[in-house]
């Protein structure tokens, strides 16, 4: 048995020349790019004041929001920059052949070997397809210009990925088919949602950002505003008045589709959880040799409290229980969806979906407010003590299946390899998908490279530490040797964490002796959970090609003002 809706969704994925309806799709819905930087202006005019009352309502002075408002201007200045170096990339070169659109349509296969243009260019990427970090979705462009995707996976405007792009130019494109593809196309991020001033984007399309570490650790529950966004696509815009969540199984052929309404009937569960992507504190990890991926600081974490209906008692509505299927997979899909329909999608082990103490919810409130847009408006499964990635957002179908979902980011992204692994050797089949993830800890207080004033000897030191898999932080080590000598810190917890479901994380301090007439100091904390589990020393041990997982000692350099 098979719904209207499931139908809808296959056809439109299947549909021969699908991508060309939904870039159409795409320039029909938004105003023009003129229209859309106008409103941009004015919701960050409007913005700026609803930061100040934000901030202040955390504590945070008006000093403080000074001090964050000038980053409005440096991340503007950081966009033109990209675009004027992006510009030379893809220019007319001397020297190479020309070739026209039907030329390059010819070599949409492996076997014809695979040609893309990309503005003045002509590319045989046939020997990088193997290696792209996005999987197949690159042949989504074969044949064809990729200038269309890459609008949406705006990833690829960047210079590391041109400059390895131009070693594959065979040609130029020819003027009268040059910029074709993308005539009249309207910026498919035209639609975002309205975002903090505070929050330090790592790429804007998708919109991906963290908050300043000084004011993650303000509180234990992090502000919407501030909370760490990841994108992968578009934000969509989802009518809850009209909003559909469809759940099946395939393998009992049931399936049953769900309002916001009927969503609501259901208990109302509240948990307190920590989301953390699996690259937070990438950064650190790409000093040892650089990594593939969106360079994040050691923000990309927050806790919340998400309330909704939990996944169980819905799932045990259609009959689905523990021991009453053989299921092994719960998969999630997003309502973002990229150029050939394919949604945003991930899967969990069923037992977490099932556990009544495991804590899946459908959630449709963030810290007791609908959930904002850039979070999963109107509903997003929260998965505690598991991997960002697989708390879907927008979610707009649940399958309950023998498989793990077959989306490119279960698949071929988050997961973690062995330091020797290559983009040559990298076998995405042999590792397993990330879930539950290992402990972490930072320091959010001081920052690198600040000067501190010394009192009676001491400094004061600040941050977070969490484990997944519900593993309470039981202590939490801090140093100002580099790792010589250690002293605990004391940690403030969330209410009523205890192992295995302590799901959000707990924010310390410490007052700590520096080294005596040094006027430097290296910081240094790890954290130990309920299982004694800790982080390793350093980042050399750990380094894996995708840079996730990246939890090593968190170690800040700073200077003594005495
Ligand atoms: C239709 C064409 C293409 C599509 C749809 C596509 C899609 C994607 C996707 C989905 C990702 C993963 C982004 C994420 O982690 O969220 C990605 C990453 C990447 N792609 Fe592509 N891709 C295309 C063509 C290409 C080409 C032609 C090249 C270069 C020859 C390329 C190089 C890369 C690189 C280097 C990354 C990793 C970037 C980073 O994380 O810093 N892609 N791509």
């Amino acid at each position: 048995m098979i719904s209207r809706l499931t139908i809808r969704r296959l056809l439109e994925r299947h549909h021969v020349g699908c991508q060309a309806l939904a870039i159409r799709s795409m320039q029909s819905q938004h105003s023009s790019h003129r229209e859309w930087n106008k409103q941009q202006q004015q919701q960050h005019t409007r913005h700026k004041h609803q930061a100040l009352a934000t901030l202040a309502g955390f504590g945070a002075g008006v000093a403080l929001w000074l001090k964050y408002n000038h980053q409005e201007a440096a991340a503007a200045s950081l966009e033109s920059e990209d675009n004027e170096s992006i510009g030379k990339y893809g220019a007319r070169r001397k020297g190479l052949p020309e070739y026209n659109l039907d030329d390059v349509s010819k070599h949409g296969t492996m076997q014809d070997r695979v040609w893309v243009s990309y503005r003045h260019g002509v590319y045989d990427i046939t020997d990088f397809i193997a290696e792209h970090p996005g999987g197949d979705k690159i042949l989504m462009g074969a044949g064809g210009s990729v200038e269309p995707f890459w609008t949406l996976y705006a990833v690829h405007k960047n210079d590391h990925v041109l400059d390895m792009f131009e070693k594959y130019r065979i040609g130029n494109l020819a003027a009268d088919d040059v910029g074709a593809s993308v005539k009249n196309m309207s910026d498919p991020y035209g639609n975002e949602p309205r975002r903090h001033i505070a929050l330090k984007p790592s790429s804007k399309k998708p919109f991906n950002a963290e908050p300043p570490l000084a004011l993650l650790v303000d509180s234990l529950i992090t502000p919407n505003e501030l909370f760490y966004v990841r994108n992968h696509l578009p934000v969509p815009e989802v009518d809850a008045s009209t909003y559909e969540l469809e759940v099946c199984d395939e393998e009992l052929q049931k399936e049953k589709v769900f309002t916001l309404k009927d969503l609501k009937k259901y208990p109302k569960h509240t948990v307190t959880a920590t989301i953390m992507c699996a690259g937070n504190r990438r950064s650190e990890m790409t000093q040892v040799k650089p990594v593939k991926g969106l360079s994040w600081g050691q923000a990309a974490i927050g806790n919340a409290t998400w309330s909704g209906a939990r996944l169980c008692d819905v799932l045990r509505d259609l009959g689905i229980t523990d021991g009453k299927t053989d299921a092994l997979h719960i998969q999630f899909e997003g309502l973002d969806t990229d150029p050939a329909h394919m949604p945003y999608g991930a899967s969990i082990p069923i037992e977490k979906a099932l556990d009544p103490h495991g804590d899946v919810i459908l959630a449709y409130e963030m810290n007791g407010e609908p959930i904002p847009r850039d979070h999963g408006y109107p509903i997003r499964v929260i998965v505690p003590g598991v991997v960002g990635a697989r708390n879907v957002k927008w979610l707009g179908r649940i399958v309950v299946s023998k498989d793990e979902s077959d989306s490119h980011w279960q698949q071929n992204d988050y997961k973690g390899f062995a330091p020797s692994v290559d983009w040559d050797t990298v076998d995405f089949k042999k590792s397993p998908a990330i879930q539950e993830l290992p402990v972490i800890s930072a320091i959010c207080e001081p920052l690198e490279g600040q000067t501190v004033g010394v009192k009676n000897g001491k400094v004061n030191v600040k941050g977070y530490a969490w484990s997944g898999g519900g593993r309470k932080i039981v202590r939490v080590d801090v140093s100002s040797d580099g790792g010589k000598n250690w002293q605990a810190a004391d940690v403030l917890e969330c209410d009523g964490a205890r192992h295995p479901q302590a799901w959000g994380w707990s924010i310390w301090k410490a007052e700590i002796p520096v080294p005596k007439s040094k006027l430097e100091a290296q910081l240094c904390a790890k954290a130990v959970d309920s299982q004694y589990n800790t982080q390793p020393e350093n980042f050399e041990n750990i380094w894996n090609l995708r840079g996730v997982l990246a939890n090593a000692y968190h170690r800040v350099n700073i200077k003594l003002a005495r």
